[in-house]
């Protein structure tokens, strides 16, 4: 059926959203607005099969819409889309059983008071025609030691971790997650990235949003900023914004104190300063631009780093 459906739709967006066999998302002109207000405003990307894609962007930026869209939680207002070559829209059964969903209100998932953790993801494993043993799947996620404990009575990071064990478990082709790690201890964190690291390798295409940055840069492809209701930039994080040919800040302390350099060639300068300073350069940093920097820059925030010290005009 699903197959069935891909087909169909594939040919009812041929006009606008070009599918291939290689990508898992495509949309292109989606729109949404709540009471007149547009939360999305003309979103257009593409997510290749296999690949991990992050969005990120500030509160309210239109992230939460754009996947409750892609995942057929909530209607569009316009735009073409396909999802694992259907509408999601028009997504039946087949298809659900093809993805996993974390969404970010998962409150809306309000936990019994009799089941244990064990008995939510054995019956949710139920629904899918081929699961991951939930045993296993528990484990991955660092349940193992709460698995007979209520659901109910989880603290908020492991309940985090039992929506992310539900929306695993089906073994799904593609995954959305919405702000997976919020909650999570470091520890846990660190656990996660590790488990996506695998089921990426596995070749499960996962579309997430996270506010951490750090996370975008250890887990992504391939990263796009959206702010506004619109996408800025769509680019890998080590190259978002021209960072990979960005200017480097070379800091160093003389005798008239802190001096600041912004330079192409951090390595030349440091030779000469060494040079100058006969071996070691006193408080000598070299910069570049970080993820950070740079989706703060996008998106119209200055960095903690805008206090450095005033930028001079050379070594010399
Ligand atoms: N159900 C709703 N009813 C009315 N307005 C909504 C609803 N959901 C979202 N909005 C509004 O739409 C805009 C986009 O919200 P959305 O949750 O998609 O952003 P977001 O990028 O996911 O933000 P966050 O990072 O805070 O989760 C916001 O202005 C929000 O207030």
């Amino acid at each position: 059926m699903a197959a069935h459906g891909g087909a169909a739709r594939r040919g009812r967006t041929a006009g606008n959203a070009a599918v291939s066999a290689t990508d898992a998302i495509v949309l292109s002109g989606l729109r949404k607005s709540y009471h007149g207000r547009p939360a999305v405003a003309g979103v257009e990307f593409t997510v290749h099969r296999g690949e991990v894609f992050a969005l990120l962007g500030p509160n309210g930026a239109g992230k939460t819409t754009t996947v409750e869209i892609l995942a057929g939680h909530r209607r569009r207002d316009a735009g073409t889309v396909s999802v694992l070559g259907v509408d999601p829209a028009d997504g039946g059964p087949a298809w659900r059983a093809r993805i996993g969903v974390v969404l970010q209100r998962a409150d809306d998932l309000t936990y019994s008071n009799v089941l244990s953790v064990r008995d939510w993801v054995r019956s949710v494993a139920a629904y899918y025609p081929t699961p991951r043993s939930p045993d296993e799947v528990i484990e991955l996620v660092g349940l193992a030691d709460q698995s007979r404990v209520r659901a109910a009575a989880l603290s908020g990071g492991q309940r985090r971790r039992l929506d992310v064990a539900l929306g695993i478990v089906g073994r799904p082709e593609l995954l959305f997650l919405d702000e997976p790690t919020t909650g999570f201890d470091p520890e846990a964190r660190v656990r996660f990235w590790s488990l996506l690291a695998q089921l990426a390798r596995d070749g499960t295409t996962i579309l997430l949003t996270t506010h951490y940055l750090d996370e975008a840069e250890r887990l992504a492809d391939r990263v796009a900023v959206m702010t506004g209701g619109r996408i800025v930039a769509i680019a890998t994080p080590q190259t978002l914004g021209g960072r990979a040919a960005a200017t480097a800040t070379v800091r160093w302390t003389g005798p008239d104190g802190t001096q600041t350099l912004r330079t192409e060639n951090p390595t030349a300068v440091v030779r000469e300063l060494a040079d100058r300073f006969g071996g070691v350069v006193p408080e000598l940093v070299v910069h570049r631009p970080s993820l950070e920097d740079t989706y703060l820059e996008m998106i119209g925030q200055s960095s903690s780093d805008s206090a450095s010290p005033p930028v001079t005009g050379g070594p010399a």
